[in-house]
Order: C-alpha cells, then sequence, then structure tokens
C-alpha cells in the first residue's frame, strides 16, 4: 500500500451525509467527519449548534434523519442485538453528568459493566473495578463511598473509571471539564493525555473549554451552518476566516489560553 493512501482502519468513525430534525429545526445537514484512530479530537461550536446530538448519533442512541455512521466500520442501528452489543463493548461513554447510579457505591458503579457485559463474578468485578479506580485517579478510600459524597472532579473521575471499565478503543467525552475548578480541570486534561498515550486510546471530546483544547487535542472539529465547518491542527483551525471562530479563539479566555500553551511549551524546552 502506498504511504499516501489512508488505510480504512485509520478511520474508527466515519460519518457522510448526517442529518439530524427535530420538527421544523435542521440541526445537521449533511455533515461529513472522520475520526482516526489514536488521536484526541476536540469538536466545539456555538451553544445548540448539534456538539451532543452529533455525539448521540455516533454511538447510535439517536437514529439520525438520514445519512451513514459508521464505527469501526459498522453501522450500530442496522445490527443484529448480539453484534452491536459487541460494538458497544468496544467504546466508552462519559456524559456530562457523571450519570453514576446513586444507590450504588462508586466500586459496584464501575464493577456493573463487568459483571453484566464481562459475565464477571462480583468479586473478580469488584477487584478489576479497583483497578479502574486506580487508573483514572480516584484516591484510595473512595472506593465505597456514594456518588453524592463524592466532589465534582471525583465524580468525573469515577465516571471515567466505568466508562473505562471494559477497555474500550474509544472513549467519547461530553463536556468533561464543565462544573470544574481550573486545578482539577488541568488535572483531569492530563490524565485523558496520559490514558490516551498508555492505552491508545481514540477520544472524542466535546467541549467548551479553551484550556482543554489546546492542551489535549491533536485535532479540532468546529461545528456551524449544520455542518463541520473546518478540521485541523488547532492553530490552522484558530485562523479560519468565519466569525464564531474568531471571537471564540481570539477572544480574551481564547488568548489566555493560547499563552497558557506557548508558556507551557517553551518551559518544557528549558
Ligand atoms: N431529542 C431532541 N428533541 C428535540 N430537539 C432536540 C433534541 N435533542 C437536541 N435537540 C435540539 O438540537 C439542538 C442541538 O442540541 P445539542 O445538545 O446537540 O447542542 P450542543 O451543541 O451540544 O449545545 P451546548 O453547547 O449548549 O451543550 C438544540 O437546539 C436542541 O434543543
Amino acid at each position: 500500500m502506498s504511504a499516501v493512501t489512508a488505510r480504512p482502519q485509520d478511520e474508527v468513525i466515519k460519518v457522510r451525509n448526517l442529518v439530524n430534525r427535530f420538527g421544523s429545526q435542521t440541526v445537521h445537514e449533511q455533515l461529513d467527519l472522520d475520526v482516526r484512530r489514536g488521536e484526541i479530537l476536540g469538536v466545539v461550536g456555538g451553544s445548540g449548534t448539534g456538539k451532543s446530538v452529533l455525539l448521540r448519533s455516533i454511538v447510535g442512541l439517536l437514529r439520525p434523519t438520514s445519512g451513514q455512521v459508521q464505527v469501526f466500520g459498522e453501522d450500530l442501528l442496522n445490527l443484529s442485538p448480539e453484534r452491536r452489543s459487541l460494538v458497544e463493548r468496544r467504546f466508552g461513554v462519559l456524559f456530562q453528568n457523571g450519570a453514576l447510579f446513586s444507590s450504588l457505591n462508586v466500586v459496584e458503579n464501575v464493577a456493573m459493566p463487568l459483571i453484566e457485559h464481562a459475565g464477571l463474578g462480583r468479586p473478580d468485578a469488584q477487584q478489576l473495578a479497583g483497578v479502574k479506580l486506580a487508573l483514572a485517579g480516584l484516591p484510595a478510600g473512595t472506593e465505597t463511598k456514594y456518588p453524592a459524597e463524592l466532589s465534582g472532579g471525583m465524580v468525573k473521575r469515577a465516571a471515567l473509571a466505568r466508562s473505562l471499565s471494559l477497555d474500550p478503543e474509544i472513549l467519547f467525552l461530553d463536556e468533561p471539564t464543565a462544573g470544574l475548578d481550573p486545578i482539577s480541570a488541568a488535572a483531569f486534561d492530563q490524565l485523558i493525555l496520559t490514558l490516551r498515550d498508555a492505552l491508545g486510546l481514540t477520544v472524542f471530546l466535546v467541549t467548551h473549554d479553551l484550556d482543554t483544547l489546546y492542551t489535549t487535542c491533536d485535532r479540532v472539529a468546529v461545528l456551524s451552518q449544520k455542518k463541520v465547518l473546518v478540521i485541523g491542527p488547532i492553530d490552522e483551525v484558530a485562523k479560519t476566516d468565519d466569525a464564531w471562530v474568531q471571537s471564540y479563539f481570539h477572544g480574551p479566555r481564547g488568548r489566555a489560553a493560547e499563552d497558557a500553551r506557548a508558556a507551557e511549551l517553551s518551559h518544557e524546552v528549558k
């Protein structure tokens, strides 16, 4: 195979001609997107541009009005339940609110997919859940706490541990740093990078957080005008001649995030 030919297995998510309508409202119109294996792709856009709807269309929680969505080359909505469940085991999703079961403690929350989907017995599942919690950076001693007893950052880490429980190849994150203080958010960004590097994950990351984008993303996709307006490395995307892109990346918060990244890079060089 020639070096210039993109190998099909390099694209773990392929979206073509995606249309999503709710009544008279069109959210996506002929949207195309590819996500490459091993990358961290940040998805940004103004409020209501359809970032979460795109995520839900890809993971099979929403049947699009029309178009094709493939994950690992499979169209989830047209698979038998058994086959679909096999593909679903290959990705993990961390929703905005963490979505832990309030009646289960932390280790039980993380053990649940291992019992239900991997067929492990409770003791094995709980032991493995402990490993996942450590991987997600949950401090020892928090395993037996209930979600209501945790800080926002700990809830995110516990939910992350649960989304990692079945060793996924793709991780979908919806606003993972929303509601975290800046120090916890920065620590979470580092965790995502570490996990990607250690586990070879592909990460689909919906975020408004400019620091997260600058710190973690290999590429950024901007949703605007019902499509992916532009996709590429953040410095290229930030140059796009579009009013939203310019005010987002070059407004006060965008400049601060870019300066912080530049300072970090120069610190690494020294
Ligand atoms: N199930 C649904 N029924 C009707 N409308 C919906 C449904 N889901 C989403 N929408 C609409 O689709 C649009 C896009 O919603 P979405 O949540 O994807 O936006 P977003 O880009 O993630 O926004 P935000 O940044 O504010 O979270 C919104 O106008 C929303 O009201």
